[in-house]
């Protein structure tokens, strides 16, 4: 059993090492061993590059903080353990492993984003891994999952759905679509079962040229996808980047169970970022597994004895470990000293090679309090979302501006889920400004937009207001469907965060009145996530306190801020201004000022071509251009 010692995440690598344990942080050690069955399954999902773990000392980064190379050696033991007891661990891996970190988006200008992190996920004995859609955004990362990452997994890298266009190896004057990785995988596990694989992604339509997804609902009707599953498995694995509740599995599931009424199925989704789990017969079960690396899923299952023809309820256990070293050590039966190898060490000193090789320490500046996505109030001083759109944006943008130093107003607009991380007091590094706002999206403008149809925009785009909600309705319906196809699924991890802390607000209104009854004092329990899934059993392996979280809007804008650095020389609503937003919400951009001003009965009609590059910048340099302003 582990020791009570807790490991100091220095920002290995990324940033000022002078980080203290004297500011009373700890974290928590899980208490339960794990319920190990006949066939036992590792995952992780949307780890978007955070491979040096969450190094900040703020709550609850340190629940996150062991590394990849920890995570190694965890898995290596448990492998270990598995093979003493005589039943099968398979590690997986659901997709989204580009854009988050410095690591996965930080290398030199002329070199593919990934492709550097990628070559540590190789280091680990991955049974089976399905493409995410952060890998379908550039088609030189998407080729270089098809030529490079999905060589190596011989097979198991899955793509049922998804295909890239590449030169046609027997003809290159012409092209063809191929998948990415493969369609299927069968394979037997360490103790002989016989296990048949897919890889589904979601309906997602953001993909970019040269890439394509096809429709679940139009894989599970092709010729392969039946001749894939006609023969029964011992079990079926569905590793898949798509959310376990209210996505499209049950039509993979369906599809199988006609053919297999009572065969296994064991699920393993993700996208959402949330931690999720579903049964949808009682012999399957889905888990999604969070994001960032600051989970680790487990499931296991012990089959009946005639596993495949049995009929009966299978007995299932899911659990959502924190990624820590704690967490490993207590699940090994290790301690301090006997956790680590050099397998696991080789792996994070690499990993600290790679993120000094690429400069992720590089200061900007240093940041005078922490800003957070969703535990501060938008907009409020502590809002990275405040922070992102009415300082940093309007402050990086006007550097070597004309439009700017000729006075012209300018109204910037961004989606909130741009913003991906939040940003921690004290040095802020190459590496942060990649983890807060890793996207290289252009800075795109409207010239000429009278005010009084710019002031609306944002609005529209939340769907606030009555009236707008009345006129738009399906249309936003329309929008949300897009969005969301588009790979957006912000609203569903927000919406858990914060039924979680509804939830604990009501638990600490009846501890208090428990409180002052019994005269009992608190258990205090560190920050971090509280689960709840309609799985049997407590899913999360260390209890926690829900994290504060306070509701965002989908889109911000700068607009009407006392603090930016453009101030609005605005006279009337006819004022012409600048309407300055990001090229990934620019059709709903141009869509909402058309219909404002058909509405107007202005007349005006704006198409692309009136669509102009208001900045070199891109999305992903302007915390650093600001902390440079800002912070120094
Ligand atoms: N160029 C881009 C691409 C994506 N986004 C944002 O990310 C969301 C998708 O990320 P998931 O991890 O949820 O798959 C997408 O909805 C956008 O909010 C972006 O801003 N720019």
């Amino acid at each position: 059993c582990s020791d009570e010692h807790v490991h100091l995440p220095a920002k290995r690598g990324l940033g000022s090492p002078s980080l203290s344990l004297g500011l009373g942080w700890t974290i928590a050690a899980p208490t339960r061993p794990l319920e190990w069955g006949d066939l036992n399954v590792l995952h992780t999902t949307d780890t978007h590059g955070w491979l040096l773990g969450h190094q900040e000392l703020s709550p609850p980064e340190p629940n996150y903080s062991g590394t990849f190379g920890d995570f190694a050696d965890f898995v290596q033991h448990m492998k270990e353990t598995a093979l003493k007891k005589r039943v099968d661990l398979l590690l997986l891996d659901s997709g989204d492993i580009h854009d988050g970190t410095g690591l996965s988006d930080g290398s030199p200008p002329g070199t593919i984003d990934g492709h550097d992190s990628n070559q540590f996920l190789k280091r680990l004995p991955y049974d089976a891994l399905a493409i995410g859609n952060h890998e379908l955004y550039v088609y030189n990362n998407t080729f270089d999952m098809y030529s490079d990452f999905a060589l190596h997994w011989k097979g198991r890298y899955l793509s049922s759905n998804v295909n890239i266009t590449v030169p046609d190896p027997s003809d290159s004057s012409q092209n063809v679509s191929v998948p990415v990785g493969s369609r299927f995988a069968k394979f037997r596990t360490l103790m002989g079962r016989r296990v048949t694989s897919l890889g589904v992604l979601f309906d997602f339509t953001g993909f970019v040229d040269g890439t394509n997804v096809q429709p679940v609902e139009d894989m599970v009707k092709e010729q392969w996808f039946a001749e894939a599953i006609e023969e029964e498995p011992d079990l079926f694995l569905l590793v898949g980047h798509m959310p376990v509740s209210e996505d499209n599995w049950p039509i993979v599931f369906d599809a199988i169970r006609v053919i297999h009424p009572t065969t296994p199925i064991l699920i393993f989704g993700g996208h959402a970022h949330v931690r999720d789990c579903v049964q949808l017969d009682g012999r399957s079960m889905a888990l999604a597994s969070g994001r960032y690396m600051e989970t680790v899923g487990w499931m296991s299952v012990k089959f009946d004895n005639k596993q495949s023809s049995g009929s009966g309820n299978l007995t299932f256990s899911r659990r959502y470990l924190d990624t820590n070293r704690l967490t490993y050590e207590f699940h090994t039966g290790r301690n301090n000293r006997t956790f680590e190898t050099w397998y696991g060490s080789s792996i994070t000193r690499g990993l600290e090679e790679l993120a000094e090789n690429y400069d992720l320490s590089f200061e900007y500046g240093i940041a005078p309090r922490d800003y957070t996505i969703s535990r501060d109030p938008y907009p409020s001083n502590g809002s990275s979302l405040t922070l992102f759109i009415e300082e940093a944006v309007p402050i990086a943008l006007a550097v070597n501006n004309t439009r700017i130093a000729e006075g012209i107003p300018a109204l910037f607009l961004t989606n909130s889920g741009s913003q991906r991380f939040d940003i921690f007091q004290g040095s802020f590094t190459k590496n942060d400004e990649l983890t807060a706002s890793p996207y290289t999206n252009e800075f795109w403008f409207l010239s000429n937009v009278s005010y009084g149809i710019a002031n609306q925009v944002l609005a529209v785009l939340n769907v606030e207001g009555s009236d707008l909600r009345k006129r738009g309705l399906e249309r936003t319906r329309k929008r949300m469907e897009e969005m969301y196809k588009r790979g957006d699924v912000e609203m569903i991890y927000n919406k858990w965060l914060e039924e979680m802390y509804a939830r604990e607000v009501a638990r600490a209104r009846e501890l208090e009145l428990d409180r002052r009854a019994d005269n009992t004092t608190d258990i205090v329990s560190t920050m971090g996530y509280v689960t709840t899934d309609s799985c049997p059993g407590i899913g999360d392996d260390t209890p926690h306190t829900a994290l504060p979280f306070f509701s965002t809007p989908g889109y911000i804008s700068s607009i009407d801020s006392p603090s930016t650095a453009a101030p609005l020389n605005i006279t009337s609503d006819s004022t012409p201004v600048d309407v300055v937003f990001v090229d990934f919400i620019a059709e709903d951009v141009l869509e909402i000022i058309n219909d404002l001003e058909a509405e107007s009965g202005s007349g005006k009609v704006y198409t692309e071509d009136d669509v102009g590059l208001y900045h070199n910048l891109l999305s992903n340099q302007v915390l650093g251009v600001f902390a440079q302003e800002a912070w120094n």
